[in-house]
């Protein structure tokens, strides 16, 4: 069952100076299925972030439609769309947006609370959750008492605890080094390998995309070509790495 289809998106962006357009999506078409790990590449301005915030319902598509689990996000009034997001989306943030004033347990709660959920059974699934992922010694710690790798883990778990439809990451690994980012991606994988979650996640590094099981390359607003990984994580990397040098040396 597909969790994201896009059809035809387009997004133009009016500039400050006036009668000046920035068309940043030219009609992409993606589909995600339940249960897939779907990386999106591209060189620098080629779209992704844009992307990513029409999926999030962050920013208004200028065309195109966009479902979501079956609900068609395009034509949502605006506090609709904050809720669904709410309620149906996870994410995964580069620079991991914790809150300081809460502590890692409260952190991973947020999401459950904010739905109305109380008591032990919040406890218990956050609890349950943070053990999975490695992190109960800390679940009492602050966002600055853990390391880089320990707080992205609480962004991840913060991210699944309310069991959305779709996890939306954007450069996970972007500030880590590269054993936390191996080890973030190894719970990634793990998550949607075990637990069955859907994770699409933009990224410019293709050791983080060779974990992914769907490449979709994007090229000046469009889609450039898409891969599957059908061998090892290490063959799949090396194809990227052709891909990536023919995206790159390819006239936009
Ligand atoms: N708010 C905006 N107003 C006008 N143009 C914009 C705006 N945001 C992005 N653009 C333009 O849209 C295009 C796509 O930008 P986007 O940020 O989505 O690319 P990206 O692939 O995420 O790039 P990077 O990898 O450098 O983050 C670029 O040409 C950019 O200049």
């Amino acid at each position: 069952m597909a969790v994201l289809t896009a059809k035809r998106l387009t997004k133009v962006y009016r500039t400050q100076s006036a009668g000046v357009t920035a068309k940043a999506l030219n009609g992409i078409d993606l589909e995600v299925a339940e249960g897939e790990f779907v990386g999106i590449m591209g060189p620098s301005g080629s779209g992704k972030t844009t992307l990513l915030n029409l999926l999030a319902g962050l920013d208004q598509l200028t065309s195109g439609e966009l479902r979501i689990h079956d609900h068609d996000v395009s034509s949502m009034k605006p506090n609709d769309v904050s809720l669904f997001r709410r309620r149906n989306l996870g994410f995964v943030f580069q620079d991991f947006n914790l809150l300081d004033t809460l502590t890692i347990e409260e952190n991973v709660s947020l999401p459950l609370i904010m739905d109305g959920h109380k008591g032990t059974q919040v406890l218990q699934k956050v609890r349950e959750l943070l053990a999975y992922l490695g992190l109960e010694h800390v679940m009492h710690r602050y966002p600055y008492e853990v390391s880089g790798g320990q707080q992205q883990r609480t962004a991840v778990a913060r991210a699944i605890v309310h069991n959305p439809k779709l996890v939306l990451a954007d450069e996970p690994t972007g500030n880590l080094d590269s054993g936390s980012a191996t080890a973030l991606l190894e719970q990634f994988q793990r998550l949607n390998q075990d637990k069955k979650v859907t994770i699409l996640m933009v990224t410019h590094d293709p050791f983080a995309a060779s974990y992914c099981g769907r490449i979709v390359f994007i090229k000046d607003g469009q889609v450039f070509s898409k891969m599957d990984r059908t061998a090892s994580r290490q063959t799949f990397f090396h194809e990227i790495l052709d891909t990536l040098a023919v995206l790159e040396g390819a006239k936009g």
